[in-house]
């Protein structure tokens, strides 16, 4: 970085500068956009057929459908691309200094740097694509080893027009004509207002991020470091960087990305369409398995049931249960001969062939299973002749509709809400088997999943077996208006709108879609299906997987290479040497490789050395990064009296509304939610719980009733550290101070 200071003039004399030569590629990408247009508008005339439906396509007709569907894609592609990628397209420049010289005889050579590439009429470079090699030292170059380059520019545009430019100088004697302006673009970018929305940082990479952008895309890849070091934004880089280095092997073999919430997968949508990419599959953890959707969360000691390996066993053991309410008998009348199989023969041909089969897959082998026992009671006249008559009979076929029905895991997972049979499975402690089977009473109360029953699920599943047609498609679904309590629907913060209105922030979906009003069919809606296998699974806020979870991720990584994101201090589940374990297993002996980021962009120092004191109090261990920005701002402490802590919280949002430009999040335990949600008002506010901030940011905070926070989630200290560094520019803690505070726990 450098400190010579422009004088207006020469800020405005290398604005024009570069405006001449990004108006060159608006030309060019005016014209690739014609061309796209055109190839279109050619693929849809071809394959057409003037027999309109009068008979089937003659082949070549059909080797013009597949040539038309061919070319409209790659053009609908392109052009979907220039389009997300026409804002700031052209973001850097490189001057760059040549041991030899080109064909013109200089040394000397302007580079520029953009979202895509865009050549010339004579196919010459305007602007190189961020991941190709070309740009590489873009974000290598330093001081120490500048790689060629003089000077590193970062050009800031609105829309085409160039509005300013920051330099960093990467020798200590340049050129004349290499003018030096701005402060660095890194801190300009740094200081700017959060949107609600994660941004790219294409044009600020910094060099060790690089690396782990752009490292090799075998195996495992780990990224850890503390809290705002830009893990997340990194590895979304890196996923851009993989499907660009390798196309067919990744957008072939398609890319999953795994985050925390709801709200995290809506906070970092837009990073990956904005760098070109689209084919990109993201996903919440409560939203990994087709047919299932789910916000809610269960109690910690639940939660610990449900992720923790010891379940796998009740499962196992599920799967191998009759359905509940089948019959226990099978009587009837084959070739003159009466059969009657008790229950004991019932569950020795089930045990006998769910030895071999799925069970969803299993029907012939029952029914075959079932004809050997009846057989048995006959022995008379031909074997083959008398298991034809059984497998035909219309009792026998009307006997295997109840007692092996195809059944659906998430019908299956609901059979625990009997507690006898939870107890009668075994593997659990009295309470936790207790409270597990509760946990399926209150699901069928509510009629929502919560966010560790979808592991469950996925792990039925394949138990089970490839879906068969099940009765879900019939389920019936009826319109609701008026949802009074959102969260039961799978709505995990609310936002309350200036007009008073309660808007669903977090559920991706609207809170008036359509939902049927039986909590048993809400439970079943949709379909499950087969686990979908990914070339790359890149998995945020990796500590808080359970073993669980790492199972099913696995299941769906199982050829795939990975990307891990994550910091043990901020991790909210328990036992992490079981969940190590888990994960291992997922990775299998797959090559690893490490990069760990130390520098933390988001929060300024003040609310930084806050944070930082609280966890390492409690957790001295902790990986503790540098912030890099100051504000002078120390975070605001206020101890309040509970009776009047809404007020307290208005006020203190509405000062810090003032200051900031984007969001403010009030960050409550859910005990508070229903107090503040009058007083949290206006766009430029959310009222949200503290697991919920995972992976979020925003221009400030107030951190309401940190004791509370800490009682109430399953991390303790290690959430409200989640919480301290969600805040970029200003921060507040507001403790409550008396004998009326509302019970901790109690507000879900
Ligand atoms: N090189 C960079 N240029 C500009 N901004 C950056 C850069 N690196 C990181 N940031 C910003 O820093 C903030 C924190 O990044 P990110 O959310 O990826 O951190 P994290 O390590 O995943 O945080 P946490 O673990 O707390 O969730 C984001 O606003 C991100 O855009």
């Amino acid at each position: 970085m450098t400190d010579v200071v422009s004088t207006d003039r020469e800020v405005a004399a290398q604005i024009a500068a570069e405006q001449a030569h990004v108006d060159r590629v608006y030309d060019e990408l005016g014209k690739a956009a014609a061309r796209v247009e055109l190839v279109h508008a050619e693929g849809m005339s071809r394959g057409q057929t003037d027999r309109r439906g009068t008979g089937d396509p003659r082949e070549e007709e059909l080797a013009g459908l597949f040539e038309r569907d061919a070319l409209v894609y790659s053009a609908s592609k392109r052009r979907a691309s220039l389009e997300h990628q026409h804002e700031g397209l052209v973001f850097g420049r490189l001057d760059l200094e040549h041991d030899v010289a080109d064909e013109h005889g200089s040394t000397r050579e302007v580079r520029y740097v953009g979202r895509l590439g865009v050549r010339d009429d004579d196919y010459e470079p305007l602007v190189v694509d961020w991941r190709a090699p070309a740009a590489a030292p873009f974000y290598r170059a330093t001081p120490v080893d500048p790689q060629g380059v003089l000077r590193r520019r970062v050009l800031r545009c609105r829309g085409e027009q160039v509005v300013g430019v920051e330099d960093d100088l990467m020798v200590t004697d340049p050129p004349e004509d290499v003018v030096v302006v701005g402060d660095g673009a890194l801190m300009a970018a740094l200081t700017r207002s959060r949107g609600a929305q994660m941004r790219d940082i294409v044009a600020t990479i910094q060099q060790h991020q690089d690396e782990a952008i752009r490292a090799s895309a075998r195996g495992v890849t780990e990224i850890t470091g503390g809290p705002g070091t830009g893990k997340t934004v990194v590895a979304l880089h890196r996923a851009a960087y993989l499907l660009y280095s390798d196309r067919r092997r990744f957008e072939g073999g398609g890319v999953l990305v795994v985050g925390p919430s709801a709200a995290y997968t809506a906070y970092i949508e837009r990073v990956l369409p904005s760098l070109g990419e689209d084919s990109v599959v993201l996903r919440s953890l409560g939203d990994v398995l087709a047919g299932i959707t789910a916000t809610r969360l269960d109690p910690p000691a639940v939660a610990a049931t449900k992720g923790s390996l010891r379940i796998r066993r009740v499962l196992s053991r599920l799967v191998r249960e009759p359905i509940p309410g089948s019959p226990t008998q099978l009587r009837t009348f084959v070739g003159g001969h009466a059969i009657r199989l008790d229950l004991a023969a019932l569950d020795r041909a089930r045990a006998q062939v769910l030895r071999h089969h799925h069970r969803n897959a299993g029907y012939d082998a029952a029914v075959e299973a079932l004809a050997h026992l009846a057989w048995e009671q006959v022995e008379q006249g031909e074997r083959e002749d008398f298991v034809d008559r059984f497998t035909d009979s219309g009792d026998v076929e009307a006997f295997m509709r109840q007692w092996w029905a195809p059944v659906d895991p998430r019908e299956m997972l609901l059979w625990l809400a009997d507690e006898e049979l939870v107890r009668r499975l075994g593997g659990l402690p009295p309470e936790a088997a207790a409270d597990l089977a509760a946990s399926y009473r209150q699901a069928l109360e509510l009629g929502t999943w919560t966010v560790a029953d979808v592991a469950l699920v996925d792990d039925l599943a394949a138990r089970l077996g490839p879906p068969v047609d099940l009765p879900s498609e019939d389920r019936g679904f009826f319109e609701i208006e008026e949802l009074d309590d959102a969260s039961q629907y799978g709505v995990s913060a609310l936002r309350v709108g200036a007009d008073g209105e309660t808007v669903a922030a977090a559920s991706g979906g609207s809170a008036r879609s359509r939902v049927s009003t039986d909590p048993r069919e809400r439970l079943l809606a949709g379909r499950t299906g087969e686990a979908e296998e990914y070339a790359h699974v890149l998995v945020d806020e990796a500590q808080d997987l359970s073993p669980m979870q790492w199972r099913m991720l696995g299941r769906r990584g199982r050829w795939a290479s990975w990307t891990v994101v994550g910091d043990l201090a901020q991790a909210s589940w328990d036992d992490l040497r079981e969940a190590g374990q888990a994960r291992e297993e997922a990775f299998g002996t797959a090559p690893r490789q490490a990069f760990h980021m130390d520098t933390n962009y988001r929060n300024a120092r003040e609310i930084f050395e806050l944070a930082a004191r609280v966890i390492t109090e409690h957790v001295p261990e902790a990986d503790i990064p540098e912030a890099v920005r100051e504000t002078g701002h120390d975070p605001l402490e206020l101890s309040v009296s509970s009776a009047t802590l809404p007020e307290s919280v208005a006020e203190t949002v509405a000062d810090l509304c003032g200051e900031v430009a984007g969001q403010v999040a009030v960050i409550a335990p859910w005990s508070w939610h229903e107090r503040l949600r009058p007083v949290v008002t206006g766009d430029q506010v959310v009222l949200i719980d503290p697991l919920s901030t995972k992976g979020l940011e925003y221009d400030a905070t107030v951190v309401v009733d940190p004791d509370g926070i800490v009682a109430e989630s399953p991390g303790g200290v290690r959430a409200l550290y989640v919480v301290l560094t969600r805040a970029a520019h200003r921060s507040a803690i507001l403790r409550p101070v008396d004998e009326s505070a509302p019970g901790v726990g109690g507000g879900r």
